[in-house]
């Protein structure tokens, strides 16, 4: 665990993890604790990992090596449990596949619904259906799309395709929230009721996750904050950790790292064992 969150409780706890694509190492030797209650963001710049790391902890993607628990235990079990809500930053919907909003935002019960009992799945649909439902409507209502809930998603402005898919999340009542860039694009009010929400999901106890660019933002609004470039390069409250000059050391990193790829070959027989 690393030390500046050795006194707090501990969401997500990462040990030694290496992450590559064909064999191309983007993820090296990370450790790291994500503090429970709290409001991480994690910064760095393109091609840092950022989204890498949460394929990770998502389970779409394997490790190479390492682990990964969750409130102590492997986190495989918490992503069974559906405590785990995910929202990419480039998702696989087909916006223009004539889908309802409801029914994209309940899409985040799937997981709850195939835990159901069976007795409870035998129930006429309507009593079946009707906690999944609530949770659905009131995801919408936190994100202020409820009359919206009808429409074919293709209808929607980007700042309400980006509300849709945080309520598809919320709705789903997991523990810890990971939202990859859940500001990028958006207008000034669609990004205050996105951070406003995030802050109440906050204050309920949830653990709150977010890859993000904005940097007046996260020293405004988050506890605690992950720099990253392939390596974990700090880890700490948003007064250090987005200070100047820490974000011109990560910058220079980020300069150093794409020298250093240019100059190896790619990692096709790499190993951490050697690294
Ligand atoms: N599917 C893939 N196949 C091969 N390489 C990939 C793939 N996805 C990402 N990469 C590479 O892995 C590295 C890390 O990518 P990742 O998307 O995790 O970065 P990021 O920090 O999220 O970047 P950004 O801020 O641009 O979204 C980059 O060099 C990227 O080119």
């Amino acid at each position: 665990m690393t030390t500046d969150v050795v006194n707090q409780a501990v969401a997500i706890d990462i040990h030694g993890l290496y992450a590559a694509y064909q064999r191309q190492v983007v993820l090296e030797n990370i450790h790291l604790a994500f503090p429970a209650g709290k409001w991480t963001a994690i910064v760095g710049p393109n091609g840092a990992g950022k989204s890498t790391l949460f394929h990770v902890l998502t389970g779409s993607m394997k490790a190479l090596e390492g682990s990964v628990n969750a409130f102590g235990e492997p986190i495989a079990r918490h992503r069974r449990a559906g405590q785990i809500a995910y929202m990419a930053q480039r998702e696989a919907i087909e916006w223009d596949f004539p889908v309802s909003v409801w029914d994209t935002v309940m899409g985040g019960r799937y997981g709850h619904m195939r835990k159901d009992a069976l007795w409870r799945r035998l129930l006429p649909a309507r009593w079946h259906h009707a906690r999944h439902a609530e949770a659905v409507h009131e995801a919408l209502m936190a994100v202020d799309m409820r009359e919206h809930a009808a429409r074919p998603i293709g209808a929607l402005s980007g700042g309400q395709k980006k509300r849709v898919l945080l309520a598809r999340a919320l709705a789903q009542q997991a523990s810890i929230l990971l939202l990859d860039e859940p500001l990028a694009g958006v207008d000034p009010p669609s990004e205050q009721l996105i951070l406003a929400v995030l802050r109440r999901e906050r204050e309920a106890g949830k653990t709150v996750i977010m890859v993000t660019h904005d940097m007046p933002g996260a020293r405004r609004y988050v506890d605690h904050v992950v720099l990253i470039n392939r390596f974990i390069r700090g880890t700490g409250a948003p007064d250090d950790m987005l200070s100047e000059a820490k974000l011109a050391e990560l910058a220079v990193s980020s300069i150093e790292q794409t020298a250093t790829d240019r100059q190896t070959r790619p990692a096709a027989s790499y190993s951490p064992a050697q690294g």
